[in-house]
């Protein structure tokens, strides 16, 4: 396959840039780096550009003969959607209408979108399915459910075929210690809790103790980002012309806020000086995916998904790259001047 991975230098899109290359497909990253990182990326098949700029989309897919777009850009902060829904509703609605007109346009058929398993809304103690009713709480979810239904529309309208992957948390760092999560603005928890781990005057919040949870504080599904990375890989495989198939991407097991914290504590030998403050707004209380139909369909399993393997891989990554991309010396893995990361 020839792929485009919009938001191909961020988190997940490096890992799945990587992960397609090195079986075999052609690969290609398309990115503004306002929160990515070139260095996750392989500079040559690196293309610069906002996402809304259709007209450079359509120029750049039909000169590399694309024929498959992974549409992972996109701004995925809750807390910071609330705070500028506007900026949401432009990258990730105008965004994806971007690359559904420049997909017209160079005649690409298949798309794999990045939504989240955030549309569901609070839960309701059960995981949930994709046949679930959608009830998004905060601007990020909606811009991701209206993005999805604009995808549909026009799978309807020009007989494309699509993939929509509801995320949960993806978490975790590369199995090879040297790729990892390191936005340019941070606000997850376990790279905060990493951070608040690395430097001792800093203190993790932990936004709601008050949650009706067993300890109060909110359930989130982690799945490991090589986990994800293969998923991608499945789905690139299965997406048939005039059909949009929805699944959920997560590990099927719900985890709290504080145990992600013991987790930490555990692995690390540290104890990460936190304190509970107010709920963040638009978060969900409980966040479980039901795996049941990738794993029947794609015959998808997640096979590193558990806490331990999950928190050992990103404390090993950002114990040794505590700037990010940019920490050079002998704590880096990554060889000096190795720009090909790719
Ligand atoms: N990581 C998760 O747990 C998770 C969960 C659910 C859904 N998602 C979705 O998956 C996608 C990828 O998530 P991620 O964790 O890798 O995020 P990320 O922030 O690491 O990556 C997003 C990338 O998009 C780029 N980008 C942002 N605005 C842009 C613009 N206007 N033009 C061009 N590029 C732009 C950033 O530079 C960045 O490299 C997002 O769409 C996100 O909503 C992620
Ligand atoms: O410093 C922090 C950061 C987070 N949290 C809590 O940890 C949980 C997880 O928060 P994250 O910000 O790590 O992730 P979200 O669940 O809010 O969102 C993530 O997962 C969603 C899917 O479930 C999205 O799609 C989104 O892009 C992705 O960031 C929440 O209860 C949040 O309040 C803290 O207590 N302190």
């Amino acid at each position: 396959m020839r792929i485009m991975t919009t938001g191909g230098a961020g988190y997940v899109g490096s890992a799945c840039f990587r992960y397609l290359r090195a079986r075999g497909h052609e690969v290609f990253a398309y990115d503004d780096l306002s929160l990515g990182n070139a260095a996750a990326v392989c500079d040559s098949r690196l293309f610069r550009g906002d996402i809304r700029d259709e007209d450079r989309l359509a120029e750049l897919m039909a000169r590399l003969a694309i024929d498959t777009v992974i549409h992972l850009c996109g701004l995925s902060s809750v807390a910071e959607s609330v705070l500028a829904p506007e900026r949401y509703r432009s990258v990730n609605l105008d965004g994806t209408q971007a690359v559904l007109r420049a997909m017209t346009r160079a005649g690409v058929r298949r798309l794999l979108f990045s939504s989240t398993g955030s549309v569901y809304g609070h839960g309701s103690g059960a995981p949930m399915a994709e046949d679930d009713p959608l009830a998004p709480n905060s601007p990020y979810a909606s811009s991701k459910a209206a993005a999805e239904e604009m995808i549909r529309e026009r799978a309807r309208d020009e007989g494309i075929g699509a993939v929509i992957f509801r995320y949960f948390n993806a978490a975790g760092a590369d199995l090879d210690g040297r790729h990892g999560e390191a936005r340019a603005r941070e606000t997850r928890l376990i790279p905060m809790i990493m951070r608040s781990l690395s430097s001792p005057g800093e203190e993790l919040t932990i936004f709601g103790g008050d949650w009706p949870t067993p300890d109060g504080t909110c359930i989130r599904d982690f799945v490991h980002v090589e986990d994800v990375a293969h998923a991608h890989l499945l789905a690139c495989g299965s997406i048939a012309e005039g059909r949009v198939e929805t699944y959920n991407v997560g590990s099927g097991a719900g985890t709290s806020v504080l145990e992600v914290v013991r987790e930490c504590e555990r692995v690390s030998g540290i104890a990460p000086r936190y304190r509970i403050a107010d709920r963040r707004p638009g978060d969900a209380m409980e966040n479980v995916a039901d795996i049941a139909r990738i794993t029947e369909r794609l015959g998808w399993q997640p096979k590193r998904s558990a806490l331990r393997s999950i928190v050992e891989t990103a404390w090993r990554w950002h114990r040794t790259h505590p700037e990010g991309y940019a920490t050079r010396g002998p704590r880096a893995t990554i060889a000096a001047g190795m720009k090909d990361a790719g």
